[in-house]
């Protein structure tokens, strides 16, 4: 089993990298020892599909998440929606990590709630619970509504059935509120106030090197 998370990382905060770790420890918990989690990709995109370009360049997203990983072993920077041209949607994404890892790999694609709350609009949001199973963070200030139908038959709360098939199953994580965002990091430090912390130690002193985020 692999798990993917993808996101503008503009920059990547300790929100993104605790919520990632604890779907970790959620998925670990009941795989054996030839099907459990194996590694995270983390992988930030090139051209958003949906929101406005990014303010640090793809290469310094990509150096940021480098550096973020750097001491977790399983979690993996992945470049691949940076070597594509045109939007990363995530049904390519998928696609390319099918490829890549076979059709008997579990993959959980883990998106947090605020995502998941308008998955119906993603591209063919339909073929990507084909190539893998949607697993849900919770994100403060985004409540759960109730399921629809095509969500209901496919939810499961039983981690064995993520393993036990490559794809097709929803399963939600209940993660440790942290109120962070990446849109108020980079009004902090346009602001000039403090951003450390929220971030780790490794992508705060690179934002202050490159002086990222600061207003003109
Ligand atoms: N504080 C957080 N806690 C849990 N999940 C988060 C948090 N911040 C972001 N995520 C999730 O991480 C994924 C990628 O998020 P993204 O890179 O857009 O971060 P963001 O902080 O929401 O950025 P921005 O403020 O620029 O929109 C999304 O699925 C999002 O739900
Ligand atoms: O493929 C799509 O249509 C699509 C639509 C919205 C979001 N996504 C992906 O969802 C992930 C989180 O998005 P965001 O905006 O919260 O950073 C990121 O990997 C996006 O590429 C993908």
């Amino acid at each position: 089993m692999i798990g993917v998370r993808g996101g503008t990382f503009d920059p990547i905060h300790i929100g993104h990298l605790r919520a990632t770790q604890e779907v970790a420890e959620a998925l670990s918990a009941n795989g054996t020892a030839d099907s459990s989690l194996q590694r995270i990709h983390l992988i930030p995109g090139n051209i958003p599909p949906h929101r406005p370009q990014t303010l640090a360049s793809a290469e310094q997203r990509l150096e940021m998440v480098r550096l973020a990983t750097q001491n977790n072993d399983l979690f993996v920077p992945d470049d691949r929606e940076l070597q594509r041209d045109g939007a990363s949607y995530t049904v390519d994404t998928l696609r390319s990590l099918r490829k890549d890892v076979g059709n008997e790999c579990s993959i959980c694609l883990i998106i947090g709630m605020d995502a998941f709350l308008s998955f119906t609009t993603w591209h063919k949001w339909k073929t990507i619970i084909t190539l893998a199973h949607l697993v849900v963070t919770s994100r403060p200030d985004y409540t759960a509504q109730p399921l629809q139908a095509w969500a209901q038959a496919l939810q499961t709360e039983n981690t064995l059935d993520l393993h036990a098939q490559p794809a097709g199953k929803l399963f939600f994580v209940e993660t440790t509120a942290l109120s962070i965002s990446a849109t108020d990091i980079r009004h902090q430090q346009a602001e000039g106030r403090s951003i450390r912390y929220l971030v780790p130690d490794a992508v705060y002193d690179y934002i202050q090197q490159k002086h990222l985020y600061r207003t003109p």
